[in-house]
This record gives structure tokens, sequence and C-alpha cells, in this order.
């Protein structure tokens, strides 16, 4: 009955209550930080449906949905950072203690080896209720790289990580602790200088959100408009390297991850593009960057950047409200196919149209109705790289192997002195992955065995691998398997088969006119 008053209340333009605000596109939605938003919100279809028309609402809700919208989670606390590498690696050797490693994964070798050859995942005995605790905790107190590997896991195909494991990194998800008013003000004036409360007329000492790497905290500009101003911790950008380390010898000790997931060579591309993610100016210059790019489209929007508020570690940008997508699995079956083909066409673009991407597939990244945030894993591709790519891709769609093959070769995914069974293997995970662009028919991503598939083929591929893949694939493939996850967990149906070839088309285009061009000033 709240909502309904509320939702009268916007459809008789009398302004909703303070904790509420109604977005550009005519959402009512919750006020992310305010002292008396509700925590979580039910909208009920019926009211709901009477006030579709008049205030464009119907895109966000059909039938009945719970969503909670983002604030600080009730096991969030406040616990000082530890901002030096020795205290950071301290806490990671209370763990290794705590989980009391040394025999009991011995044990949990050889009661799992049988399964393990086969590359089969593990069900870890030290995964216990206690020990899942103690990782939480950990993770949660030192943030930072670990904590985001933590959320990346968490994101993975549950067929692909142990269940237990992701669930215990989904619980980190939820939980990073925010650290304490006097580390944060330090923070800020190393950043911005003593007198940079000047340039708001409010700042929250409270963060509303807090991620791996920084806290996020409202604040308002004397002009009267709200700002989200991300803080980041003190020391995570300095200890990535010590940080990715003291975790993997954690995880490898504890023997829980798929072998092979995160071999040296993806560990040193995971290092370098955390260090570009602790860089807030490079974050927002991406942002921008976007913003430009995406400056007429109709569905996207990317909030603005306040450049006098922001420095290497805080970024101030434009306050935005919505819901997340993980809260959208209820809406009906057009609206989540609308928000999938967006996202995964906006995918497509960001690859071979803009040659800019934001990697991070995080589902919290994306707000509904649709707000782009987090730009700190943007990088751009090679025209080389993309020029090979797209072409994988079309064979991919129309059934060649032969040419995915070639031009898999061209990308030096393959030596071309592998062994037949990991070429047969490399080629069949490509068409797999092909097979949602191959069909003009609509796609199930609800019921498909992408990863399912996908994951068969990886113990032959690691067994015969050569070389490692491109250094530009890591992160792109991680944000085409969390583009896919979020079709799939939103049970998208959507033909994709035009979607690419209009991409793919354009692309080519734009080769000739530019081969055209070369050769009339040659
Ligand atoms: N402009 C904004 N308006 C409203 N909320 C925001 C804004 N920017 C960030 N947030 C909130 O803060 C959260 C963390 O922000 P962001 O993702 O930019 O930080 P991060 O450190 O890169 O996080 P992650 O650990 O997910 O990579 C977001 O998921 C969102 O809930």
């Amino acid at each position: 009955s709240t909502t309904s008053s509320l939702m009268i209340a916007a459809y008789t333009s009398t302004p909703p209550p303070p904790c509420w605000r109604l977005t550009r596109s005519g959402a009512l939605c919750p006020l992310l930080n305010h002292p008396s938003g509700p925590s979580k919100v039910t909208l009920i279809s019926s009211v709901h449906k009477s006030f579709e028309k008049s205030l464009k609402l119907a895109n966000l809700i059909v039938k009945t949905i719970t969503f909670s919208f983002l604030q600080l989670s009730d096991r969030a606390r406040e616990r000082k950072v530890p901002a030096t590498r020795i205290s950071r690696l301290v806490n990671f050797g209370g763990l290794a203690v705590g989980l009391g490693l040394g025999a009991i994964a011995e044990v949990a070798k050889q009661s799992i080896g049988a399964k393990r050859a086969e590359g089969a995942l593990l069900d870890s005995p030290l995964l216990s209720e206690a020990n899942a605790e103690r990782i939480v905790n950990t993770l949660c107190k030192v943030r930072g790289a670990a904590l985001k590997i933590g959320q990346m896991l968490s994101m993975q195909d549950n067929s692909f990580i142990n269940p237990q494991l992701q669930k215990i990194f989904e619980r980190v998800r939820q939980s990073a602790d925010f650290m304490p008013a006097w580390q944060m003000n330090k923070v800020l004036e190393e950043e911005l200088g003593a007198g940079w409360r000047k340039q708001l007329s409010s700042f929250e000492d409270k963060p509303f959100a807090a991620a791996s790497i920084g806290q996020v905290h409202h604040g308002m500009l004397q002009d009267g408009r709200e700002v989200a101003m991300k803080i980041q911790y003190p020391g995570v950008a300095e200890s990535i390297h010590s940080d990715i380390n003291n975790l993997m010898s954690v995880l490898k000790m504890s023997l829980v991850l798929p072998e092979g997931l995160f071999a040296d060579s993806s560990l040193e591309v995971l290092q370098r593009e955390l260090a570009w993610e602790c860089d807030y100016k490079r974050e927002a210059e991406s942002a921008k960057h976007f913003k430009s790019l995406l400056a007429d489209d109709p569905f996207f929007h990317v909030p603005f950047v306040v450049d006098e508020l922001s420095g290497r570690r805080v970024l101030a940008m434009e306050l935005v409200s919505g819901v997340p997508l993980d809260s959208c699995v209820d809406l009906d079956q057009e609206t989540r196919n609308q928000i999938c083909f967006n996202i995964l066409q906006l995918c497509l673009r960001e690859l071979f149209e803009f040659r800019f991407m934001q990697t991070d597939p995080n589902w919290a990244n994306f707000f509904y109705n649709i707000i782009l945030l987090d730009f700190g894993a943007c990088r751009d591709y090679p025209e080389a790289f993309t020029d090979d790519y797209v072409q994988v891709v079309h064979a991919a769609s129309i059934g060649d192997r032969e040419t995915v093959l070639e031009k898999s070769k061209d990308l030096k995914f393959l030596t071309g002195f592998e062994a037949k069974a990991f070429q047969d293997a490399h080629v069949e995970a490509v068409m797999i992955l092909g097979e949602a662009f191959a069909n003009s028919d609509p796609f199930d991503f609800g019921t498909q065995s992408t990863t399912q598939r996908i994951q068969s083929l990886i113990p032959v591929m690691l067994r015969h691998r050569l070389t490692p893949p491109p250094e530009e694939t890591y992160s792109l493939h991680r944000k085409m398997a969390g583009s896919f996850l979020i079709c799939s967990k939103l049970g998208a149906k959507i033909a994709c088969k035009d979607m690419f070839l209009d991409i793919y088309n354009s692309y080519q285009q734009r080769r000739l006119e530019k081969e055209k061009a070369a050769q009339i000033q040659g």
C-alpha cells in the first residue's frame, strides 16, 4: 500500500516523498541512500498496471516483483582497511592458519584425487561453514584485488566453480566492509586537498555501497545536483601483486579451483587490469569516452563525471537510481528480451564498432532502465585484432569450421603445431559459442547448455595447449561469458543472427571505405 500511494502521488504529479525519485524515463525508484528509504520494496502489478502508460513504468514491472535496492548489506561493518603490505599479509597468513590447511588439504587431496583426474570439480572438506566464514571475513576486511577475484569467481556459471566456493564468494560479493570516516577523510584530503567539502552542499559520511576497491558516498553539489563519490581504500593499488599471490596460495592449497582457471599468464593479465581499475583518473576518462560514444543511444545512459571532485583515488559521478539487473529476473519475457538484446548488441558494438569495451560484466554494473556504471575495466582493442576476431565469429555463425581454425591461428590462439585433438576442441568451443549467432530463430539462453559443453572441452584444451591465448581475449571472453550469463539468468529468448550480421556488415563496410581512402591517398 505504501507503494500504491507513492505511485498515486507520482501519477497525480505530486512530488514523491523524499526517499523516492522519478527517473528521467518516468520510473519511480527508491533513493539508494536516503535514511528513511525502505530496504525492501514490493511493487504490485495490479496497482502498477493502471499507471503503466502515463508513467512509462511498463518497462519496469508487469508481474509482482520484489527487489532490494542497493544499500550496504546488513553484514557490512565499519572496519579499518589494512593499508600496508605487511598488515595485509598478516591477514592472509591468519586465514591460512585458520583454515588449518597443512593437514586438511592432504586429506582433501586424497579423498578427491579420483575426481580431479577426470577434470571434474571438487567438493572440498575444507569448505566447512566455519571456514567459509573465515574466508568471507578475511576478504571483506582486506578488500582490494582478493575481493575482486572473489567477486569474479562468484559470477562464474556454477557449473564451472565449486558451488560451495561460489556460495562463499556470493556472500563476499554482498558484504564488503566500509572504512571508518577518519581513513576515508585522509584519502579525500590527499586526493582533493583540505577544502574538498566546500565544493559540496552536503556529504554523507556513511557510504551507501561498499565494493572491492572502494566505497561510494552520497553528496550534493552546490548547484543541487546529486553525486556518487567513489573513494578508494588505501593501500589496495599498491598491494595488487601481493594480494593475488596470497589469495592464490590459499586457494591452491585448499584445492578448490579448477585447474588452469588462473594459469600464471592469466594472473599477469589480471594484475594489469586490476591496476587499471585502481586508477580512477583512467576510469573518469573512460566514462567520458563512453558517454560520448553512447550520446545518442535511446537505451543506455552513462552518468556524467565531476572533474573537480575526482582524482586518482576519488571519482565523483552523477548519482543514478534504478533496479540492478539481478533483480529483473521476474520481469515479463518481452522486457527481459529487450534488456538482453540491448546488452548483447552493446557488447558487439563495443568490440567491433567502438573497439573500446567495458570488460567487467558484473550485474551490478547495469541498472535498469538502463544505466551503465563502473568504467574501471575499460580497454581498447587494436584493429588488427578485431579484423580477425570478427571473421572468427562470422565463420562460426555460418558453420565454417575451416575459417574458424585459420583465423584463430592468425589471432595466435594456436601456433598451428597443436595436436588434432586440441584443434578440434578449440573449433568446437568456438562453434558452440557461435550458436547464438547462427540461427535466425530466437535463441533460448535460459535452456542452452553452452557452459557445460565448453567445460567438457577444457581438459583437452589444457592438456594440449602450446601457447597462452592472446592477451586481449582474457577480459573479452570474461565480458562475453558474463553477458551470456546475464542472458541465461534472465531467461532471454532472442534472435541474434541479424544483430550480428548488421554489425558485421557495417564493420566490413568501414574497412572497405578505409582501404579505398588509403588507396586514394597512396
Ligand atoms: N553513479 C552512481 N550512482 C549510484 N550508485 C552508484 C554509482 N556509482 C556506483 N554506485 C554503486 O556503488 C557500487 C560500486 O561501484 P563501482 O562498481 O563503480 O565500484 P567498483 O569498486 O568498481 O566495484 P566492483 O567491486 O563491482 O568492481 C555500484 O554497484 C553501485 O551500486
